[in-house]
């Protein structure tokens, strides 16, 4: 099989509208790999914090994206835990202030090309759930499934201030809908990749809806 016959399933989406929990889901079903592309934009949001890089800083955040190394290690029945240059940096990565530092950098046409090739290699067999927000528009237009996840900004605050409380973070409900509607608003605006389904993409949206119910109906988009 060339890499270019392996099946990929590409679930973009905004956030908090489930691509994670779906996607992990839906690949251990399936047994295949799993890419969290938006892991690796934090990744490199937090590496440029750490090396005290200038966000405005287009040739610095380029060259943060080459060298970031990010690994990805099983953590039996829960998330993976994701190593940035070889520190577990899962918990800042799950962060707010993660997420907003990787939906600047992600505007940036260079780092996004920096990580192209990084997100193809992912797909290997027997197959490839990929998560992000432009895996069946950019990174994967052949995929033969594709599914853009949706539900209200309400819900998906809700859903994100549940999953931060249970962490332990402290948030507030509206400073998360603040923030979640500025990423969205951000991430669709950009010139380059921007947040929009494919139009081959089977839309669902997830307001009300549980999360078995929403793996159920991906599995069936990719034919299990
Ligand atoms: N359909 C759903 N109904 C209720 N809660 C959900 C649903 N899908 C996901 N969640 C919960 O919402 C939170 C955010 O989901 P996540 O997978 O991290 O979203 P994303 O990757 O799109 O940001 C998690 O705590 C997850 O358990
Ligand atoms: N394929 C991707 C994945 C993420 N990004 C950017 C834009 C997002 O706001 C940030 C964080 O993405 P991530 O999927 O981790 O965030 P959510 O879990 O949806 O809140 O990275 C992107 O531009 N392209």
């Amino acid at each position: 099989m060339t890499a270019n016959e392996v099946p990929v399933l590409t679930i973009d989406g905004p956030s908090g509208s489930g691509k994670g929990t779906i996607s992990r889901a839906v690949a251990a079903r399936l047994g295949w790999h799993y890419l969290d592309s938006g892991a690796l934009y934090r990744a490199v949001g937090v590496a440029a914090g750490w090396g005290d890089l200038d966000l405005d800083d287009a040739g610095a955040l380029v060259r943060c994206a080459f060298d970031t190394e990010v690994g990805f290690r099983d953590d039996a029945g829960g998330e993976p835990r994701v190593l940035v240059n070889g520190n577990d940096a899962t918990d800042e990565l799950r962060t707010e202030t993660a997420g907003a530092a990787a939906s600047a950098i992600a505007a940036i046409p260079a780092v996004r090309a920096a990580l192209k090739d990084r997100q193809r290699a992912f797909r290997q067999p027997p197959g490839l759930v990929a998560d992000g927000r432009d895996m069946g528009t950019v990174i994967f237009p052949d995929a033969p499934f594709k599914v853009f996840l949706t539900a209200s900004a309400e819900e998906r605050a809700e859903r994100r201030y549940k999953q931060l409380k249970d962490k332990g973070v402290s948030v507030t409900l509206a400073g998360l809908l603040r923030e979640i509607l500025a990423r969205d608003a951000r991430d669709a605006s950009r010139a380059v990749a921007p947040l929009r389904p494919a139009e081959d993409a089977v839309r669902i949206d997830t307001t009300g809806i549980g999360i078995d119910e929403v793996v159920g109906r991906v599995l069936k988009v990719a034919g299990a």
